[in-house]
């Protein structure tokens, strides 16, 4: 049985571990950690939790939480991730991170979007953990940075259109749809129910956005070539669930049933990728609560564009699921443990 920390489990990624956690039967949760909430059971702050999780929140000690896990879930702020990172690897654990703090091959790309980093050495070990992208790479790694919400529709939304050379890599285009949770719990004025409901907005428009140089990084190895992308968040007065709209255009003439065809080809041995029947798009309502990525692939004639759209419950494949996939990975474990029976709601 892995002993299994998850730090920072008093936010939603956190909290979307446990639920994935208890019911992984190689996994047991040893250790959780929140500070504002430290000294209180786990299940005083998420109700769903009564009667299966007992253990009560303590505060971040790194020492101590490498004592009690082998494998640790950082579930925390960028920043607060790289203070306590490479602690627990010193100490020989094996660390998926969810933060941003890692998924940088280049200290100064991430210096430019984010902060100074406080152990850029750490960065040429750290895999990208996108299974489907590196799953090799993930079978041996120490530490994997596991990859954000957006970037983890966008990036399989495109994968075969780049590695067949499909589509003009200048001009990709993607917009994003994120439900509220996908901003985290701490309390904020822009995601209160009042702020939100009733209305569909788009924010960090014309490339500012930290999830652009992340996917253009990911894009660019796919595609052996630099490539620039388009991409506009917005949010949507759902609590989780994140649809990609991204937009291409088109080599050489192709169909809709060829792409889906190529497309259903290429994710054919793949646990969590599911690939539409030509012409159907997919809905956040379909994966909600599961490991899945749905995508569905359409030509418009008209405008020799290609149109992919992917959807993903941002809290799983765009966060914990994906890190749960991750360890299984790492751990030699069949890779849809504990995750294949995840909530398909009709
Ligand atoms: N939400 C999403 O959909 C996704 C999130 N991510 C990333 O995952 C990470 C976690 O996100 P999310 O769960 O949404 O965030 P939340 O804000 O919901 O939770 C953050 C957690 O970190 C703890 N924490 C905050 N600051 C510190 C600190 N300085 N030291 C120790 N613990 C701290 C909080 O504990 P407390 O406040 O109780 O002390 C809480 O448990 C982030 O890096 C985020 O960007 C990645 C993909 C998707
Ligand atoms: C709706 C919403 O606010 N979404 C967040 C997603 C960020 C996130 O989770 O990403 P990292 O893991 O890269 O920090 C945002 O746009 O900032």
């Amino acid at each position: 049985m892995l002993k299994v920390a998850v730090v920072g489990a008093s936010g939603y990624t956190g909290v979307e571990l446990l639920r994935i956690l208890h019911c992984h039967p190689e996994a047991a949760v040893t250790c959780i950690t929140s500070e504002q909430s430290a000294g209180k059971p786990v299940s005083d702050l998420f109700p769903s939790l009564r009667g299966r999780y007992a253990q009560v929140l303590e505060n971040l000690e790194p020492v101590r939480v490498a004592e009690k896990a082998d494998i640790i879930f950082t579930a925390l702020p960028h920043k607060a991730a790289m203070e306590v990172v490479p602690t627990f690897l010193k100490l020989g654990k094996r660390v998926i991170d969810l933060s941003a703090d890692y998924r940088f091959n280049d200290a100064a790309t991430y210096e430019q979007w984010y902060e100074p980093h406080m152990n850029p050495h750490l960065l040429p070990k750290a895999v990208y953990g996108l299974p489907e992208v590196r799953r090799v790479a993930v079978k041996g790694a120490k530490l994997v940075a596991n990859p954000g919400c957006y970037p983890t529709s966008v990036i399989l939304g495109l994968q075969p259109l780049l590695k067949h050379k499909l589509i003009d890599t200048t001009g990709i285009i993607s917009d994003s749809a994120s439900g509220v949770s996908g901003a985290g719990r701490g309390a904020k004025v822009d995601n209160l129910y009042c702020e939100v409901n009733e209305g569909f907005k788009a924010y960090g428009v014309g490339g500012v956005h930290r999830h652009t140089p992340e996917m253009e990084q990911e894009l660019s190895l796919l595609a052996e070539e630099r490539i620039t992308i388009t991409f506009t968040p917005h949010l949507v007065p759902m609590d989780r669930g994140i649809l990609s709209t991204i937009y291409g255009r088109l080599l050489a003439p192709a169909t809709t049933a060829e792409l889906a065809g190529l497309y259903a080809e290429f994710y054919g041995g793949e646990p969590f990728v599911r690939v539409l029947p030509a012409g159907d798009v997919p809905s956040t309502a379909h994966v909600r609560g599961s490991n899945f990525c749905d995508i569905g692939v359409v030509v418009d004639q008209r405008t020799g564009r290609v149109i992919v759209v992917s959807a993903i419950d941002n809290l799983v494949k765009g966060a914990s699921g994906q890190a749960v996939q991750n360890m299984n990975i790492m751990c030699g474990l069949p890779e849809g443990l504990g995750l294949e029976g995840l909530a398909l709601v009709p």
